[in-house]
């Protein structure tokens, strides 16, 4: 007897062009494991962001780095130098390197290594989670802790163990999704005013992301499981500035600070001084670190700063499947501050702390 597709089989599937097996993040942990250096370097991370946030230890947190990594050898060869800058300014400053594997785009794009790590559109996303891995504990071995903005709400369960600070941007800080899996993650997370420049939608991420959630996620085997979660008091607001403007001003911040109160959530901020504060022009990203610097050293409360640098200023266009003809350590999302210019501005940070 011929066998014909029941009901469900018709309705179902109408969209999906395949579907192939994904690596269990058990098998990846296993295949790249986390030595005990790494562990403590995390830990180390981890803690001193928390006390950073809290008021116990009086540095400034600093993430920066590129706005993406797409070729593993240059983030190795920024964060050498990163971590041996972070070394001689440890007792002003507490630096995370921004790592980020997953860009959330406006329309469409490029959408990160581990999302298509040959940058040629061959989407080969168990290879680009191999590489993302092995990078973390790459750079962590340096003694450099780790930040990756987290976007697809599967990904942590490969990498999140290795992160010291994470990130929920500007396209996702509204999300239910987005602030269910920071409830769950293990370290603090620093959410985005939205692209519009609503702080709102940040203090209410922080707030619900404080609560504990149960929703449909992966264990670490890959399985699908429910997560009941315990809620994150580490999150925190970023202001990031919108399409409209920058928002990096006091008058922000310490409105900022009164709706972090009026919803009674430790009142913190971190200044990001690209995107929407820069315009996304590198060049200008330089003005609002020395001005921000300036209102640290004045005693204005900011808790930390965000940078997007990397070897080479400025970015370039990536032409799928011409990888090879990209110039070495230069962006290939939003612009960034070169190495020297990051160097003088972390001087910089970091006198105002002192
Ligand atoms: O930080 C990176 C970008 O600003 C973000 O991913 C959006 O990029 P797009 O507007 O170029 O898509
Ligand atoms: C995507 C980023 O920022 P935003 O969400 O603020 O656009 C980022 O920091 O890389």
């Amino acid at each position: 007897m011929p066998i014909t597709a029941g009901p469900a089989e018709i309705l179902d599937n109408q969209r999906t062009a395949g579907i192939s097996p994904l690596i269990p993040p058990s098998l990846l942990r296993q295949e790249h494991p986390m030595d005990a250096a790494v562990a403590k370097t995390v830990a180390q991370g981890r803690s001193a962001t928390v006390d950073i946030l809290n008021g116990t230890d009086e540095r400034l947190l600093v993430v920066v780095g590129p706005c993406s990594v797409h070729d593993p050898e240059a983030a190795v060869d920024y964060a050498i130098r990163l971590a041996e800058k972070a070394d001689q300014l440890r007792d002003r400053l507490h630096v995370i390197m921004r790592v980020y594997f997953e860009k959330p785009r406006t329309t469409l794009g490029w959408k990160g290594l581990i999302n298509d790590p040959a940058l040629d559109g061959s989407y080969a996303v168990n290879q680009g989670l191999r590489m993302a891995r092995k990078l973390l504990l790459d750079i962590s071995a340096l003694g450099l802790p780790v930040g990756c903005e987290f976007l697809d709400p599967i990904t942590p369960q490969f990498i999140a163990d290795i992160v010291s600070w994470g990130s929920i941007g500007a396209r996702t800080a509204a999300s239910q999704v987005h602030r269910q899996l920071c409830s769950a993650l293990s370290m603090p997370v620093g959410i985005k005013n939205s692209t519009e420049g609503d702080v709102q939608v940040a203090v209410d991420a922080t707030r619900a992301a404080a609560a504990s959630h149960v929703f449909p996620g992966i264990n670490a085997d890959g399985l699908a499981a429910l997560i009941t979660t315990s809620g994150n008091p580490d999150c925190h607001v970023i202001l990031r500035g919108s399409a409209a403007g920058p928002n990096y001003d006091s008058e922000t911040v310490s409105d900022t600070l009164a709706r972090l109160r009026k919803a009674e959530l430790p009142e913190r901020v971190l200044i990001d001084a690209s995107h929407g504060n820069s315009g996304k022009d590198h060049v200008r990203q330089a003005g609002v670190v020395e001005e921000v610097a300036n209102r640290i050293g004045a005693g204005e409360g900011i808790t930390g700063v965000m940078l997007e640098s990397f070897l080479e200023a400025g970015r370039q266009d990536l032409v799928l499947g011409k990888a090879s003809e990209l110039t070495y350590g230069q962006s290939i999302t939003d612009a960034c501050m070169d190495w020297p210019t990051t160097a003088g501005l972390l001087d910089t940070l970091a006198a105002a702390v002192r």
